[in-house]
């Protein structure tokens, strides 16, 4: 069972897996949230846990940065260890300017200047979205849990950090996109390709077009705390 980079058995990983950038925010969330977390992959740093929460099995693997790190280990996970749906839990530049620094974001679909998914069905531009239940699930959480500042609606997967091509962001923008990583497009696209679940939850961790309102490591770790009870319930909805 062991693929190229996952060295877990069968059975190791619940159906359920959040999925950060950040190997050691996997961690983080996995000692957070399951006191019986166990180490279930650590191939090339990149830590795998699993455990319960209320009772109900859930994993947490980080995915390391940019769409082709994520689209490895989103394959492996779906397609030879069982799994069913993936969240990715990470951060995001905002762009819209209704965003701000330490909102939420649902991204239910994702734009991207990637080529990971364009040649999967030939001749189309592939359309990356969310898994609509748990979109609805996470949503239902936020209105539940009262938290207020969320965002459902587009976002951008980028292929380059720093790069920047002129205007387009302000264009994106234009378009309502609400911020942007570096991951969600690629794993819609293998979501949709092996018939699974995915949905990305994310916190505005700075703001492209109003640096003022750029977040301390600490904040981004404190307010890291919405997006992830979102993504907890979205994992965990029936
Ligand atoms: O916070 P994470 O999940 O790592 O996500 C964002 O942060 C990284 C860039 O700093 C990229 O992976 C981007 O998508
Ligand atoms: O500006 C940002 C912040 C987080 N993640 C990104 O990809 N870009």
């Amino acid at each position: 069972m062991p693929t190229p980079h996952i060295a877990a058995a069968p059975g190791d990983f619940a159906p359920a897996v959040l999925m950060p950038g950040d190997p050691r925010r996997a961690q983080r969330i996995a000692e957070q949230l399951m006191p019986d977390a166990r180490l279930v992959n650590d191939v090339r740093g990149m830590l795998g846990y699993t455990g319960t929460v209320d009772g109900k099995p859930l994993s947490v693997m980080g995915s390391g940065m940019g769409q082709p790190s994520a689209t490895i280990y989103a394959t492996e996970l779906f397609r030879e260890y069982g799994v069913q749906r993936i969240i990715r839990v990470g951060t995001a530049g905002g762009i819209s300017p209704k965003v701000k620094v330490g909102d939420v974001l649902v991204g239910l679909g994702a734009h991207t200047d990637s080529a990971m998914n364009q040649h999967r069905i030939p001749g189309i531009n592939f359309s990356a979205v969310a898994s609509f239940e748990l979109a609805e699930a996470a949503v239902r959480a936020a209105r539940e849990q009262g938290i207020d500042r969320y965002h459902v609606g587009t976002i951008v997967s980028r292929d380059h950090f720093y790069l920047k091509v002129p205007g387009q962001t302000e264009a994106l923008g234009a378009y309502g996109v609400l911020g942007v990583e570096m991951e969600a497009a690629a794993l819609y696209g293998v979501a949709a390709e092996l018939g699974r679940q995915a949905l990305t939850v994310l916190t505005v961790s700075d703001h492209l077009l109003d640096g003022s309102q750029d977040m301390s490591a600490e904040e981004r770790e404190t307010t890291f705390q919405g997006a992830l009870s979102l993504a907890v319930a979205a994992a965990l909805s029936e």
